[in-house]
């Protein structure tokens, strides 16, 4: 069983408004760990209604057992603030000795920032073309707020025709657990969905349509613990490699919530998943890949709920449509509509290989970039600092752990009533009402037990001679990158007992 369980919060009836629903082990599994090692200050405030919010039903408690070896309750041994690898280099010290003429360029660079500050025009600015500048300035009207590169990048984002634009695909970059991938500057997309169901061939169709003869997608390296950001790049009619712009990103969460894999790997996938998803402001939409011919697990439905509680934008594709004949089509959609309480036009039916639902496909990413776009402008317009999206971060690292554990005790009234009370709309059953999925707990029991029977689904055509195309070479790959991370994270661990001992 995987650690992402699901869970379901309960309606509070008075206020009418209903809970979302919840992935324990997620951004959110801090929550957890904080009523389960009672960290809940009720000390602080013993009048408290404790009924109001109580986030457990008999399904999740009979589930508990199962769940509580896999998901990730960390100690509240204290924890180091700052973490001793893989941190930047620390900048030299304010003090640091000068000489007369560096003084002096130094003044006069500050002099500059601050009239560009005063104008309203971001200090990076500064010995970039006058071309930029104007852009810059057309950037900040109606604002005059600093904004960083590349949320101004973002804002000068446009809409582009994905069948006619000559484009090409590039893998930018694979990113383990703490790393975090840089920006492109333009809105991205993520695939999500256990490994098999189609997201690498989705992705190849969407873009061969897009630029014609693209490079194909293949097997990803260091797939099942890293999050591979590729870019989609603006390319002459003659083509050229990785010379164009970005115009877009694509995500591939490969093991994000299924990979069966160590567990130790499994939650450094999780929390580089998690990372991205609570944190990239560029995120525009999450696409889900169910494969049409199965009923949604349980691992499908926690990815969701996931992708809910970190408030991203969320459409749900039901791949190898090819595969079903005509009167297959509306009982299977009916079975994931249901299993995933989806609302009507969900999901979306797409092949990889007829094409069916690309043109729909893109249409949904570039409306959902725009929006993203355009939350950004006005979170900036509006002076707020979380990029227009109700996103929930997730930790950063150790330090940032203990700063929103803190924060949390402090603000326990308006972290629990407000931050939950954000229902992510999107027609989804689940949201409007808990007994959509599993809310009946006969009838949960009753998917669960069907969803988790996972060796009874034998599907010849990909397990059999695809499967076993896999190169030898990208299978050494992927364990070289995953021992390599394996080692890395030890390093870590020794340099913090070494530091918490004041050896270091
Ligand atoms: N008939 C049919 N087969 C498909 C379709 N999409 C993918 N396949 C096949 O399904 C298998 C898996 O496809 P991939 O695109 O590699 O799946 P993936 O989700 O990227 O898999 P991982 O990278 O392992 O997570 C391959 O054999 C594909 O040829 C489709 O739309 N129709
Ligand atoms: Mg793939």
């Amino acid at each position: 069983m995987l650690s992402f369980s699901t869970k379901i919060l309960q309606a509070d009836q008075s206020k009418n408004y209903l809970r979302t629903y919840m992935a324990v082990g997620g951004v959110h599994g801090k929550k957890k760990r904080m009523l389960e090692a009672g960290k809940k200050k009720k000390t602080k405030n013993p009048n408290r209604p404790t009924g109001k919010h109580k986030k457990t039903s008999k399904r999740d408690s009979t589930q508990e057992g199962k769940k509580s070896s896999t998901s990730k309750i960390k100690t509240s041994s204290p924890k180091p603030k700052v973490s001793v690898l893989g941190d930047a280099k620390a900048p030299g010290p304010p003090w640091q000795v000068m000489g007369e003429k560096d003084m002096k360029k130094n003044v006069e660079a500050e002099r500059i920032r601050r009239e560009r500050i005063n104008l309203g025009i971001d200090s990076t600015s500064i010995g970039k073309s006058g071309m930029d500048e104007q852009r810059m300035k057309a950037d900040v009207s109606g604002s005059n707020r600093l904004i960083s590169a590349k949320d101004r990048a973002m804002l000068n984002w446009k809409r582009f025709n994905p069948l006619t634009a000559p484009s090409e695909l590039v893998l930018f970059g694979s990113y383990l657990s703490k790393q975090f991938p840089p920006s492109l500057g333009v809105p991205e997309v993520a695939f999500l969905g256990r490994s098999n169901v189609g997201k690498s061939s989705l992705l190849n169709r969407l873009v061969n349509k897009a630029g014609g003869e693209t490079a194909r997608v293949g097997k990803t390296p260091g797939a099942t613990a890293s999050v591979n950001l590729y870019a989609l790049l603006s390319a002459s009619s003659k083509g050229g490699s990785g010379e164009g712009k970005p115009i877009l990103g694509f995500a591939d969460l490969p093991g994000f919530g299924y990979a069966k894999l160590s567990k130790e790997i499994k939650e450094s996938v999780e929390e580089a998943a998690e990372r991205y998803l609570g944190r990239r402001r560029e995120l525009a939409l999450g696409i889900l890949l169910v494969d049409s011919r199965r009923v949604p697990s349980a691992d499908d439905r926690a990815v969701l709920a996931a992708l809910f509680d970190m408030g991203v934008p969320i459409v749900v594709v039901a791949t190898k449509s090819d595969k079903l004949n005509a009167n297959e089509i509306e009982p299977a959609m009916k079975s994931i509509r249901e299993g995933l309480g989806l609302p009507d036009g969900q999901p979306l039916r797409v092949s990889g290989v007829t094409g069916e639902g690309v043109r729909e496909l893109w249409r949904i990413i570039l409306d959902a970039c725009e929006t993203r776009v355009s939350e950004l402008k006005s979170a900036i317009e509006e002076g707020r600092d979380d990029g227009g999206a109700l996103r929930i971060l997730a930790d950063e690292d150790d330090a940032a752990d203990d700063f929103y554990d803190d924060y949390e005790d402090e603000n326990e009234d308006e972290y629990f009533e407000d931050g939950e009370d954000i229902a992510y709309d999107q027609g989804y059953d689940w949201i409007q009402s808990e007994g959509a999925i599993g809310g009946d707990d006969a009838e949960g029991e009753f998917y669960d037990n069907f969803y988790d029977n996972d060796e009874a689904y034998i599907d010849d055509d990909d397990f059999g001679v695809d499967a076993n195309r896999r190169s030898n070479a990208e299978n050494e790959e992927r364990q070289r990158s995953e021992k390599e991370y394996m080692k890395l994270k030890n390093l870590k661990k020794v340099a913090r007992e070494m530091e918490k001992r004041g050896e270091i």
